[in-house]
């Protein structure tokens, strides 16, 4: 099948790959000619483990970049892969996805067949058929639900498991209209059906958009649940991870996303929940829950900072964040827990030394008079206090000998990653975990 994806970030380029090793002939459609060039050399424009093993194979042959909407006239269906990024009320800007609709109907305006248009992008339940439908009939001069059949497919990926995730998905939502849209919908993913053991869900529009909404608010709540539920736990000296453990056993509460600590960022779970708040006071429903689970999310940097300041004055000390990136695996710091805790640390005095394995130029571009360590050995040399904030893999294996080179080895972890036993003969009781 010949599958056109417009916006190349981080979903769009994922599932260019893995549509292109599924078989698909792809042509990835962005108006950043970097981003383009960079496909077209068979290099990644985003950090993300076997895309670029994929684009070093695919490129130039089953995947194709282009800044020009024309070839897309030469694929049967599109995807619409555009950022929907927050507005400062917690609204999603829907601009992008617009101006990339606008662009897409004036193409196929002058196509001879049928189309398929699939909403990619996380958008609020009314978008697609309210907002892109009419775009797309105005710009195209053609009917939706006749020339151009349109649908809305959530991605449910998380980074730094993109590829991962789409090969092994546990559950692929169709949303559609008539059952001939969700026939060519699923015919994209056919290839993928017949090799995984997954869920086909055929659904309405509205519902599909909603899905993706509620699969986050009820992840990101769950987070804010165990993290308040751990700071209960801190205040009776109880090990909330014992405690998720067990309660984890219990098939109705389940093991995963039990991990108590400094709280959720990245670039969906903030602004896919604020939206969906925005969105649900503009109908005249207040959610409390929701607001609450972001209150709580809210108040675990200053939680840690607290503890911090418990042994020691920050005014004044050098103070080591080890991890920059929102967690593991990516160079993604957008809605980073360390985003807030660097604010506060420099709010009280402190200088802050970052160390990251691979997001350091990230938070340099919005912290540029920050120091910045290459190793976490030299962040933490001569350190006064040290925060952990996201739980790559490496910060566990730091050895006594290197804690013991602080000026004050003082340490709060925010991800239950650092070896207490390394740490513990060092430290005098003052290595403490914000949930246990
Ligand atoms: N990042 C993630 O892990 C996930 C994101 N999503 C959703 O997927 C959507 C896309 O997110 P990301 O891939 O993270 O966004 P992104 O910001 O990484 O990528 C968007 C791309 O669109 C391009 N673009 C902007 N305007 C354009 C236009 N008019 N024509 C062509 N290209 C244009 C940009 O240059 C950029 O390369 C969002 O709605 C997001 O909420 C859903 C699941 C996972
Ligand atoms: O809509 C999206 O963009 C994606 O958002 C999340 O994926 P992602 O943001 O990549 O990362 P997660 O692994 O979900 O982690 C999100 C945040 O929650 C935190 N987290 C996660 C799990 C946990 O147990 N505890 C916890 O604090 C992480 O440290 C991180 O800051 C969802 O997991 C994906 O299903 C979804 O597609």
């Amino acid at each position: 099948m010949r599958v056109s994806i417009v916006g190349s970030g981080y979903v769009g380029t994922t599932i260019a790959t893995a549509f292109a090793e599924l078989g698909h002939e792809v042509l990835a459609v962005d108006i950043d000619q970097s981003v383009v060039d960079t496909i077209n050399r068979g290099e990644s424009p985003i950090h993300e483990p076997g895309v670029p093993e994929l684009l070093a194979k695919h490129s130039g042959d089953r995947i194709q970049a282009t800044t020009e909407y024309d070839q897309i006239l030469n694929t049967d269906v599109t995807f619409l892969a555009l950022l929907t990024p927050s507005d400062e009320n917690g609204h999603i800007n829907t601009s992008y996805i617009e101006a990339a609709t606008e662009s897409l109907g004036d193409t196929l305006a002058s196509k001879e067949t049928a189309h398929t248009v699939i909403v990619k992008s996380t958008v609020i339940p009314g978008t697609t058929e309210d907002v892109i439908a009419p775009l797309l009939e105005s710009a195209s001069g053609k009917t939706v639900g006749k020339e151009i059949h349109l649908g809305m497919n959530p991605e449910f990926l998380r980074e730094g498991f993109a590829l991962e995730d789409f090969r092994n998905p546990d559950k692929i939502v169709l949303g559609a209209e008539t059952p001939r849209t969700h026939d060519q919908m699923e015919a994209v993913f056919t290839p993928l059906i017949e090799q995984v053991d997954t869920h086909v869900i055929r659904t309405g529009i509205r519902e599909a958009e909603i899905i993706k909404y509620a699969n986050n608010a009820f992840l990101a709540t769950k987070i804010s649940l165990i993290n308040e539920l751990g700071n209960i736990c801190k205040e009776y000296d109880v090990d909330t991870y014992e405690v998720a453990d067990a309660i984890g056993k219990d098939d109705r509460i389940g093991e995963r996303f039990l991990a108590s600590g400094v709280g959720w960022g990245g670039s969906c779970f903030p602004k896919d929940v604020a939206a969906l708040i925005a969105a649900a006071r503009e109908k005249g429903y207040d959610p409390t829950l929701l607001s609450a689970a972001v209150e709580v999310n809210a108040k675990q940097p200053a939680r840690m900072l607290e503890l911090l300041a418990s042994h020691t004055d920050l005014s004044g000390k050098r103070i080591a964040v080890l991890g920059l990136s929102f967690k593991p695996g990516t160079d993604d710091i957008r809605g980073s827990r360390a985003v807030p805790i660097i604010d506060e640390l420099l709010t009280r005095g402190a200088t802050v030394v970052g160390y990251d394995p691979v997001a350091t130029a990230n938070m340099r571009e919005q912290y540029p008079d920050l120091s910045y360590a290459d190793s976490a050995k030299s962040a933490l040399s001569g350190a006064d206090g040290a925060v952990v904030v996201t739980d790559w893999d490496e910060f566990s294996a730091i050895d006594a000998e290197t804690f013991g080179t602080m000026a004050q080895p003082i340490v709060i972890d925010g991800r239950r990653i650092i070896d207490r036993k390394q740490i513990e003969s060092v430290t005098n009781g003052r290595y403490e975990g914000l949930t246990w």
